[in-house]
């Protein structure tokens, strides 16, 4: 927010709910949290298995703009721009074999995501810095 004058939205030609590219987002506690679960499952002596971590539902592009910016109470500007070689439409995964397997559900949503990366956004504009 305030670096580039506009975000690209890359396509809304897709077939999706309103046309852009549709992914499923995880706030990084509960993808934190979820490796734990899997390490304590391993620990338990359980054999090493393949899952997803993942909140289980596409949002948009339009839709986490919107998110966006509710979350930070300032416009986000962009523009609909051809669509970026190599996307999908929609990218989500099955959680239910991380649910059934380790007990592992997501606890923040997409609102809890923007509001938490606004904030820190908010406290380092610059980013890490070298330091
Ligand atoms: O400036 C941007 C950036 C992204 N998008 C859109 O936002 C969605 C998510 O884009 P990301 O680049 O954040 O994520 P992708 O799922 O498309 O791709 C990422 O995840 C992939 C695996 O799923 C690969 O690892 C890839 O290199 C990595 O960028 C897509 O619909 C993309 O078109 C925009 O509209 N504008």
């Amino acid at each position: 927010m305030g670096v580039r004058e506009k975000l690209s939205v890359f396509g809304d030609d897709y077939d999706t709910r309103d046309g852009t590219g549709e992914r499923d987002y995880i706030h990084v506690m509960d993808l934190a949290r979820g490796h734990v679960l899997a390490v304590v499952y391993l620990l338990a002596g359980n054999d090493s298995i393949t899952l997803n971590l993942d909140a289980g539902c596409a949002v948009s592009v339009l839709e986490m703009i919107a998110a966006f910016e509710q979350a930070s109470g300032q416009k986000v500007p962009y523009d609909i721009c051809p669509r970026r070689p190599g996307d999908v439409a929609s990218v989500y995964a099955d959680a239910s074999h991380a649910r059934e397997v380790l007990g592992f559900e997501t606890a923040f949503d997409v609102a809890d995501m923007c509001r938490d990366a606004w904030r820190w956004q908010s406290q380092n504009p610059h980013g890490y810095g070298d330091s």
